[in-house]
């Protein structure tokens, strides 16, 4: 069945002043209908590159390289811009960081909802809209300008504009990253639920693992630009196979025991300015070898993960690379299932 998502090679650069920089180095990643995918990597893997791209949503200084991204087997970047208009409103729907930011700060919230759910097949009731992500006084909200809203209230809204149409994909970037603490997971728990109810399919990209592992039903690990690492979350999560996901998850705040201190990932991420000669990891890697530094790895299937590893065979089920902590708070609950295949 053709996947509801799926980039193939795709390589983005971004033309910045006197250089080039390579965001996306050859992703290869599927989405099916009905899945929850986090992205999970470091600041600068490419996370919100794959985001925008989904919408072909990208900079004016970014380029597409090679490589293709289909939606319901539709090639995005040959679509004309009227062509891809569609494809948004019918099939996408975005949540991005900034949740005030992402509003019009000249128009009242009722008034640009209305305007988003306009011709887009969605229900125009704005209040039942409001409702729906749990907004108390949706009349009153409704009549608020965008500077009105707490970050929670402005992030509802918006989830609301975007869940409106039940789209096929919701590209969530590190939508709870800007809320307070004792609101993101309650953010995070509608989401989902909105999703499930309406066969939403999840890109979830965020720094957070443990709350990845918690959420998602698979998770995609980037580096350098590329999926390193890619399979169930209980699985990647708690037995790594690659040495970058390995590092992560040693440094994620779940994996520290209270008292511990966190071993951040060794080194810094590459910034990319064309195709990486061979594992972009290689230089921060401890198993790296010469091969790693000069051959592009590819995916190697080690039980239920996809990995860009050269040494992902020997390493697989070693303890060298076991994880403390994060896998485990992964195992011990299950993602919130989906409510089904709309195909
Ligand atoms: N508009 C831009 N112009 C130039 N370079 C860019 C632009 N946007 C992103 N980049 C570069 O592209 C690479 C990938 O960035 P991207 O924002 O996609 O990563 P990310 O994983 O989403 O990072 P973060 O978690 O910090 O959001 C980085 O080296 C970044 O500096």
């Amino acid at each position: 069945m053709t996947p509801l998502m799926e980039a193939d090679d795709l390589a983005v650069d971004y033309q910045a002043p006197g250089r080039r920089v390579r965001a996306l180095d050859g992703v290869d990643l599927t989405v099916a209908r009905g899945e929850t995918v986090g992205i999970v990597g470091e600041s600068g893997s490419g996370k919100s590159t794959l985001g925008s791209a989904i919408g072909r949503l990208l900079s004016q200084n970014a380029q597409l390289s090679h490589g293709a991204l289909t939606i319901d087997g539709e090639s995005l970047f040959d679509l004309s811009a009227v062509q891809m208009r569609r494809v948004r409103r019918e099939k996408l729907g975005f949540v991005f960081q900034d949740p005030i930011g992402s509003l019009d700060p000249t128009k009242r919230v009722g008034a640009q909802l209305r305007l988003a759910l306009r011709g887009r097949g969605a229900s125009l009731d704005v209040t039942g809209q409001l409702e729906r992500v749990r907004l108390a006084d949706p009349r009153r909200i409704a009549r608020a300008y965008p500077h009105q809203l707490s970050g929670g209230m402005a992030q509802r809204v918006a989830i609301a504009m975007a869940m409106a149409t039940e789209p096929e994909l919701l590209v969530a970037d590190e939508p709870t990253a800007a809320l307070d603490s004792q609101v993101r997971d309650d953010v995070s728990t509608m989401i989902f639920a909105l999703a499930a109810e309406a066969g939403t399919s999840i890109l979830w990209l965020s720094h957070d693992l443990a709350a990845v592992g918690r959420r998602c039903g698979r998770v995609a690990v980037m580096y350098g630009g590329r999926v390193v690492e890619d399979g169930p979350a209980s699985e990647v999560l708690a037995r790594p196979a690659h040495p970058y996901t390995h590092a992560l998850a040693n440094s994620a705040p779940a994996s520290a025991a209270p008292g511990e201190r966190l071993q951040p990932v060794p080194g810094r991420p590459p910034v990319l300015t064309g195709p990486s000669p061979g594992c972009a990891f290689a230089d921060r890697c401890g198993f790296a070898i010469e091969r790693c530094r000069s051959e592009r790895p590819r995916p190697v299937r080690i039980k239920a993960q996809s990995v860009l590893c050269h040494r992902a065979e020997e390493l697989a089920g070693s303890a060298a690379l076991a994880v403390h902590g994060v896998g485990s708070a992964v195992a011990t609950t299950p993602p919130v299932p989906l409510g089904g295949d709309r195909s």
